[in-house]
């Protein structure tokens, strides 16, 4: 690979929190235009390593390269020109009403001495569009559903229009009509807009369906990048989810699909 492949670059990443070591040595690449899952049970540190990357956290240590740039050196408004982020689910959200929210969702890209202008209420209204939410425009924030509201804060990312996007769990809490269309909006964005993504998820058997690779983490550590076609062979899986795992090939995809056993 060479550096212009490359979009996302962790050497040597550390994070302690409250005396614990929370990631340990994390050193990966991320192509431009690719799709990577990071699985990994609960406490594995996958949701605080998005934190690193979009600059929530600062105070790791190692190295952390966005589009080339090394993120010691980048404000937080030129990591969020970069990077979108999609957090988990929170509960209780704000009172705004949704244009309001994804007007303010476009900050990075404001004029520091303006408000809003005409490109960023163009913006706002093609990612509402993108994310199928013009129906929901002036619906303030609370009165969504579940479903409605992950696909505001996606279209929160994509007002962004950055280059990477980072989900953490998008599909946790949904019912399976919207986990489809979450998970099919994702793939659309990576697939035609060349929008790279790093995904949380606990959902095994989407991430293996539509990522390219399978960041497998456990103990702050990343234990294994998979090919998801080559995890028919289910012991990496097993080990990192201390349960074992029956592998049949998906009727309509061919590629494995895991039940725990
Ligand atoms: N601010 C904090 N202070 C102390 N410990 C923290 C803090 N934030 C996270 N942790 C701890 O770091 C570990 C990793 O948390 P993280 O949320 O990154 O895990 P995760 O892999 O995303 O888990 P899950 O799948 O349950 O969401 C956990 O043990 C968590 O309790």
């Amino acid at each position: 690979m060479t550096a212009s492949d490359s979009i996302l670059e962790l050497e040597h990443l550390q994070l302690s929190l409250g005396g614990a070591h929370i990631l340990r040595d994390v050193s990966l690449t991320i192509r431009r235009g690719e799709y990577c899952s990071l699985i990994g049970p609960n406490g594995a540190g996958k949701s605080t390593l998005l934190k690193c990357i979009n600059g929530i956290y600062s105070q790791w240590r190692g190295r952390i390269v966005i589009a080339g740039a090394d993120a010691r050196h980048c404000s937080r408004r030129a990591i969020a020109r970069q990077v979108g982020y999609v957090p988990q689910h929170s509960g209780v959200l704000p009172g705004y009403r949704v244009r309001e929210f994804l007007l303010m969702s476009r900050y990075a890209q404001l004029d520091s001495w303006g408000g809003p202008g005409q490109n960023d209420r163009e913006a706002v209204d093609r990612a509402m569009q993108r994310t199928g939410i013009r129906a929901l425009a002036n619906r303030t924030l609370p009165t969504l559903s579940g479903g409605e509201a992950q696909k505001v804060f996606i279209a929160a990312a994509l007002v962004q229009a950055t280059p990477i996007l980072l989900l953490d769990e998008p599909t946790t809490f949904l019912d399976p009509r919207f986990q489809h269309e979450v998970n099919q909006l994702v793939v659309e964005l990576n697939r035609q807009e060349g929008i790279t993504v790093l995904s949380v998820s606990h959902d095994l058997n989407s991430a293996i369906q539509y990522s390219d690779r399978l960041l497998a983490m456990k103990d702050g550590e990343l234990r294994h990048s998979l090919d998801p076609n080559a995890v028919m062979d289910s012991s990496a899986l097993a080990e990192l989810f201390d349960t074992r795992f029956c592998a049949l090939a998906h009727p309509r995809s061919g590629k494995p699909l895991l039940i725990p056993e």
